[in-house]
Parts: C-alpha cells; structure tokens; sequence
C-alpha cells in the first residue's frame, strides 16, 4: 500500500489516500459479513466428517461387496450395520413395506452404502460377492395383510436373488425362519425335523413361502453350484422392530409402557425362546462365511410361556397394566424352542445377550419412541393378529 508521512505536532504520522481507506472499510465489512458464514461452513465440514459411526478400513483382497434385501428392516438394518462397521461395502434393498429409511438413514451418503429403492419381486443386476436374503414382512399380522404379495415375495423374490447369485457367482444367505416347523410335534425342533405346518391355513403363505424358498435354495445349488446358507431364525426381538409391528415383544412393551393391558391370546401357556437381535446379526455373518450348506437354527434356547414373558415385561417397565386374555391365534404354533447343538458344533455361536438385558434395551428404545410419536402427535396402536371368534377376558 502507498503511504504518505505527514507531521502532527512534530510526530510523523501515515496517511492513507481515500481510495486506499474507502477499499479498507468495504473489505472490512465484507470480512465482518461472512465471518459467521465461514464458521458455519467449518461446523458443517467437521459434522460430515464425524456424521458415521466408525468404519474398520479393510484392504481390497477382504473388503466384499454385500446386498441386503429387506435391509432396511428390523434385522437387515442391524446387518447392515456391522458389515458397514466391519469394513464393507453395503448395497440395502427395499420395497419399504415394512422396512423403513429412518433405520438407516445414518449411513446414507457414505461412500461403502447405497440404498436402493426396489422390490426383489423384480429382478435386480448389480455386482456383489454376497446376498442377504432377508425380504419378507416377518410379522404375522404384517405377512397376513397381504398373504399373495408374501408368497410373491418368498418365491418369484428368492428365484430372482438365486438368479442373480447365480449370474454373479455370489453366496446367498436365505433368513428362513423357525415357522418351518410349523405347529411342531418335536421339541425342542431340530434341523432334521421336517415341520408339521397347515398348507391352507392363515400362516401358510408364510411358512410355506419360506419352505419353498428353501427348496429354491437347495436346487440351485445341486443344478446351477450357488452356495447357499440357511438360517432358520427363531422368534428375535430388540431396537428398531416398528411400534406397529404386532409381534408379541413390541406389542407387551408398548401396552406395559402406555398402561394399557397386555393381549394375551389364548391361555398364554404357548411357549416361545426369544433372541436379542445382536446375537442373530453374529450368528448370520458367522454362518455367511462358514463352509455349511444346510439349514442351522438361529436361535435362544431359553423358552417361557407367553403368559410368564407378558409378567416379565410388566415388571421390567415397572407398570401396573392388567393381563388381558383374548382368543387364541388361528393356527398358533404351541410349543417353540430351537436345538442350536449344530451352531455350537459347526459355527462356534450361541446367543450371549440375557432375555433381561436385551429387554431393558428394547424397552429403553419405545420409551424413546413413544416420546417422539408424541412430540409428532401421532401414537399408533398396536396391529391385533388374526384370531378365532370369541370375547375378551381379563385373567
Ligand atoms: O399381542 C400379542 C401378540 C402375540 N401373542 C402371542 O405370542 C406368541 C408369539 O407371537 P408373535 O406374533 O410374536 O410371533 P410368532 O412366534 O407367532 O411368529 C414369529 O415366528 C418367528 C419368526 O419367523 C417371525 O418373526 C414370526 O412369524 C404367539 O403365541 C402369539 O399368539 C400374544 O399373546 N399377544
């Protein structure tokens, strides 16, 4: 800058031409202007960079390109997450019946994620190493609601993932399901057990559904050399199952939590062996990448009748809410308990989260969830399985 020395009072003092001053006090103000826009757009760089949970970085060679079908569901979001976390690269496919983007909207925009919009109905191209196959609303009521669109999903839905496993030389996995067994006459149920299910009843597009996806799996493999696994996943609770779900967790929680009666249905001596979803989610990625082809149940021994679980959660919510009973489920399998022997043996997995913990974790999230329903002024009731004609009893 040019300056000029002028003398005042003897001192020699600089001075500025006007031009120069005037420049001075525009960039002045123009600095004092977007200052605030410069910090905002550091908070914004240092929140992209931290918005992810942690990725394990994995080199090229172990790095494996992974599809999820129904990933962003209950159990697909949780898979999704540990393979993201994990070091891979993660495609979610959904139909978003039952799934929603709210399950995994914090991986959206990261470079290993992409979620795609698409129902398995339709066949899909995309290049992967594997395939979880986990599309399939898993609700009763939910898989009830539309019984075509399920059995749709649960066969043309696994032919086109078979399909595309085939073309790309991927490992599929199929989340087939304790309802294999139907209403079982073997307990506890073993893999070798060949299931007792009602083939035109009101579950049958599940069970079924899942039966022949099975059988899909297996002819693909003796004729076209897929490799496949089965996991038989037995009834799993935990976060992220939706407030309208209609399975029995969420339903008890939520009625326990809003001082609402627990629906029992039926006398509530039926029994079921529960899972925290954690477990599931390490049985599956330990059983993707062993070497066995057959069906393994995925699932907790530890069996209690309805009517104990619907006490337990009462307590664990600390509610006073009365125990209702209502008819029974049309078709309701009566005894449920999975034999996981072959996963200890074969896979080194059985489930470590207590029935206790996992609960208090899954009552921790509807609390949450209830207050931002609220906060959204809508709370949905839970959905009523299908059941036989009769009236409501208190016990
Ligand atoms: O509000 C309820 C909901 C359910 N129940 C009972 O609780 C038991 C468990 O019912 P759920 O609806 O949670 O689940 P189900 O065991 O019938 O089916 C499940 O089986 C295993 C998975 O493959 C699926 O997630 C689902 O099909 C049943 O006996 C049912 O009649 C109640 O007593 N009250």
């Amino acid at each position: 800058m040019k300056e000029t020395y002028v003398s005042v009072w003897g001192n020699l003092v600089t001075v500025r031409s006007l031009q120069e001053e005037k420049e001075q006090g525009i960039e002045g103000k123009i600095e004092e202007a977007i200052a605030p826009l410069k910090e905002k757009i550091r908070e914004i760089e240092t929140s992209i960079s931290q918005k992810y949970p942690p990725v394990k970085f994995l080199s090229e060679k172990d790095r494996k390109r992974i599809l999820i079908t129904g990933g962003a569901g209950f159990v697909g979001s949780h898979l999704a997450d540990k393979l993201m976390m994990d070091g891979h690269e993660v495609t979610v496919v959904d139909n978003f019946f039952t799934g929603r983007k709210r399950n995994v909207e914090h991986w959206i925009g990261h470079e290993n994620f992409e979620l795609i919009n698409h129902d398995v109905v339709e066949p899909l191209y995309i290049e992967v190493d594997q395939i979880y196959h986990l599309a399939s609303p898993a609700s009763p009521p939910n898989y009830m609601y539309n019984p075509i669109k399920t059995l749709k999903t649960n066969t043309i839905g696994t032919l086109n993932m078979l399909g595309l496993a085939k073309r790309v030389g991927a490992r599929l996995l199929l989340a087939s399901t304790s309802e294999v067994y139907g209403d079982p006459e073997v307990h506890p149920q073993r893999e070798d057990y060949w299931g007792h299910v009602n083939p035109i009843g009101p579950r049958a597009c599940y069970d079924e559904g899942k039966r022949v996806a099975e059988t899909m799996c297996y002819a693909y493999m003796k004729q076209e050399g897929v490799e496949v696994r089965v996991a038989r996943i037995f009834n799993t609770f935990g976060p992220r199952m939706h407030m309208n779900d209609g399975r029995v967790v969420s339903n008890f929680i939520l009625q326990a939590l809003q001082g609402e009666g627990l629906t029992v249905y039926g006398s509530g001596s039926q029994t079921r062996s529960f899972q925290y979803v954690s477990d599931l989610v390490n049985g599956l990625v330990v059983l993707m990448n062993n070497n066995v082809s057959s069906p393994v149940n995925v699932g907790n021994p530890e069996e209690h009748t309805i009517l104990e679980f619907a006490k337990l959660i009462r307590g664990l919510v600390g509610s006073r809410s009365e125990i209702l009973s209502l008819p029974e489920a049309q078709d309701d399998p009566q005894r449920r308990n999975p034999d996981i022997s072959k996963a200890k043996l074969l896979l080194g997995w059985e489930p470590v989260v207590p029935l206790e913990e996992g609960l208090n974790k899954t009552i921790d999230y509807f609390r949450k969830e209830l207050e931002y329903q609220a906060n959204n002024q809508y709370i949905p009731k839970p959905k009523p399985a299908r059941t036989k004609k009769g009236r409501l009893r208190h016990i």
